[in-house]
Order: structure tokens, then sequence, then C-alpha cells
């Protein structure tokens, strides 16, 4: 039994700023007795445009956030799962990462965001990631961490059944969604793909979430989210902008056991392909 700590926040352009919200939703999640922390989706920063996010882009050696986020897991000793750019290998085009830094402030795990979102909704959203974004190639494996068997994917991810589902196969118990996610796509899509993913693999999702107004171009959903193998909402921490905010559960490895014994979901492979 482990206690995790979903954190919610409205980055914008200044990293400084940024990090200031993350201190204090590390603060927040040892005051919590949290033993891992998770944020969102590009917490260093979310920009107005391309050329913005590369005059901020820095590899993580010299990037101030990540160095000061390194800084509070090793002094708190608590390990943090983050959102972030790095400089991609054409130098006009970003990664959209998640690194898992440990207790001792290292980073261990890093995943790129393979689906990139790219949509023209009329009277919606217009975005195109891949504009300025390279698109990962690789699935991470689930590591082991002091809360569990954790699996990395990011936000638009979410929509593919088939990344959660391969990282299912190969031992996730906690998958975890570091979002972005936009108002109109949230309010009818967020909750019940997130509950979805969580019943069909059987694992604890969650999913940290920017919320609120980053620039005049972007505002964010919110409603970060811890949701059990049975799908259950443990905890959502709203839509507001407001100050960082975070939410906890504790994760408990004889439910996740429960639940896969009682309903196990045995595919049918001679029939469909193992995905
Ligand atoms: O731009 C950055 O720096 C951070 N990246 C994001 O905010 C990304 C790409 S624009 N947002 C999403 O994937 C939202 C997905 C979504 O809203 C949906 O699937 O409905």
């Amino acid at each position: 039994m482990a206690i995790v700590a979903v954190g919610q926040m409205t980055s914008t352009a200044s990293m400084a700023h940024n990090l200031k919200q993350c201190q204090l939703l590390v603060k927040k999640a040892v005051k919590a007795g949290a033993k891992a922390l998770f944020l969102p989706e590009a917490s260093d920063w979310i920009s107005s445009s391309p050329q913005e996010t590369l005059s901020l882009v820095k590899p993580v050696t010299e990037s101030p956030f990540v160095l000061g986020l390194q800084a509070e897991a090793k002094r708190e000793k608590l390990p943090i799962h983050v959102g972030i750019h790095e400089p991609g290998s054409d130098p006009q085009k970003v990664k959209n990462t998640v690194v898992w830094i440990d207790e001792n402030g290292e980073i261990t795990q890093r995943y790129q965001k393979i689906h990139l979102f790219d949509v023209e909704i009329k009277d919606g959203p217009v975005l195109k990631e891949s504009n300025s974004v390279e698109p990962g190639t690789k699935i991470l494996p689930p590591f082991q961490t002091p809360v569990g068997k954790v699996a990395s994917t990011i936000c638009f991810d979410l929509r593919f059944p088939e990344i959660t589902l391969a990282l299912k196969r190969q031992g996730a118990e906690i998958i975890t969604f570091p979002s972005a996610f936009t108002v109109p796509t949230g309010k009818d899509h967020w909750e019940i793909l997130l509950r979805a993913r969580a019943i069909e693999t059987q694992c604890y999702v969650i999913a940290a979430a920017q919320v609120g107004k980053h620039n005049e171009m972007r505002t964010s959903y919110g409603h970060s989210m811890i949701v059990d193998p049975w799908g259950r909402i443990l905890a959502d921490v709203g839509g507001k902008e407001d100050e960082p905010e975070i939410a906890t559960a504790t994760i408990d490895r004889e439910l996740l056991k429960k639940i896969k014994t009682e309903m196990p979901l045995l595919r049918r492979t001679d029939v469909y392909p193992e995905v």
C-alpha cells in the first residue's frame, strides 16, 4: 500500500513560474505522505507558438526546470514523474517526453510521446502538434518504482488502447497519462477514456493534467484523476484554475491481484491479432 499524488497546475511560457508551481506541488505531496508525485504533460512550459518552444528548449542537463525538480526529488526523497520538452534530432523540432526522476534525483526512465495531436475541429481546437514535435518510436517497458510498476504514455496516447494493452501485457500496474487536454474534447472524452483504459487493463490510472488559461490561445480542461483498476474514480482535482493542487489515493496491490483473478481477461489471439 503506497500513497500516490497527482498534481495539477497551469504552465505558462515562464519556466521559473512553472518550477515554482511544481515546488508547491512537491510540498503538498510530501505533506500528504505520498511516495511519488505525478505531474502533467509539458510542465516545464506551454508556449503560444512553435518558435517560442524552440527558443525555450534545452537539454535536461541545462534546463533550470528539470535541474530544479531533480533537486526537489533528492531533497524530499520523492520520485517525480513529469512531462517536459527536449531538443529533437531535427533542430526545428522538439520531443514531447515524460521522465521519471527517482528519489535520488536521477532521471532513470524516459518516454517520448508516439501519437501527436493534429486536429482541426470545426468551432473547436485546431492544433498541429507535428509542426513542432518529433514523434517517439518506442513503447517504454513498465518500470519498477516504490509505488508499483509504472507505465508511461502521454496525453493524446490515451485514445489508442493498443499502447495501453501492450503495457498491460508487459506487466504494468499503474498507467500514467500526463496531459494538457483541450476543454471541448476534455468535457466529452477525458473521464470516459481514463476509466475505460483502467477497466480494460485492470490497472490503476494516474492522469495529471494541466488546467486553465496558459496564454491567449490555449486553455486546458484539468480534472487530474486517479482511477482504480475497477474503473472507480478515487480522486478528481476538478476544473478550476486556482493555486496548484494535488489529490492523493492509495495503490492497493491486493486489489490489482483480486480483480485479475476474479475476472481474467484472456485474449482470443487465435481469432484476432495480439497487440
Ligand atoms: O503543446 C505543448 O507544449 C504540450 N502538448 C500538448 O498540449 C498536446 C499537444 S498540442 N496536447 C494534447 O495532446 C491534447 C490532446 C487532447 O486534448 C485530446 O486528445 O482531446
